[in-house]
């Protein structure tokens, strides 16, 4: 599995300690971090998240993790990408759910929330969950987008 993380200066060191776990995954084959690198980058969350998005959409990472303050910065930015389904999840089993019944490529976390084990947690938790296209929530994720085909195309 190739992962994008990125994170605004809010939340680089939770971003930099779950790009060190993914790293030591055996299921990650490829970690790509888009930054920021350190606090002192002060780029905004939107533009790491739709950086992020973007590398999803376009097929050169399979899942993200970004981190904000409060994670829904990033999340909301995320899900302007067409294609990409991103959500916060501070608590195994809305983690669980993001890709089993919504088939989320991203989960986000707010540093200013989540203490860096419980996001650890998640993340080793999360990798493991897969989307099963033949189940009842296919047709679900299947209606947004569509929506997103016939009202957003550029
Ligand atoms: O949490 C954030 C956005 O959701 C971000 O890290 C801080 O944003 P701000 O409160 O607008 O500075």
């Amino acid at each position: 599995m190739r992962i994008v993380v990125a994170a605004d200066n809010a939340g680089v060191d939770l971003k930099n300690q779950v790009r060190d776990l993914l790293k030591a995954d055996e299921r990650v084959t490829e970690v790509t971090d888009l930054g920021v690198a350190d606090a002192g980058d002060d780029r905004a969350y939107p533009v790491l998240g739709l950086a992020a998005a973007e590398q999803i959409a376009r097929g050169e990472a399979d899942r993200g993790v970004l981190v904000c303050g409060t994670g829904i910065g990033v999340a909301i930015s995320a899900n302007k990408v067409p294609g990409v389904r991103a959500t916060v999840a501070h608590d195994s089993y809305s983690a669980e759910r993001s890709v089993k019944s919504n088939n989320c490529q991203i989960i986000t976390f707010g540093a200013r929330v989540i203490g860096p084990e419980l996001a650890k947690k998640i993340v080793t938790e999360w990798l493991g969950y897969e989307f099963d296209p033949e189940s009842a929530s296919a047709s679900k994720v299947a209606h947004i987008t569509d929506y997103e085909q016939t009202h957003l195309a550029s």
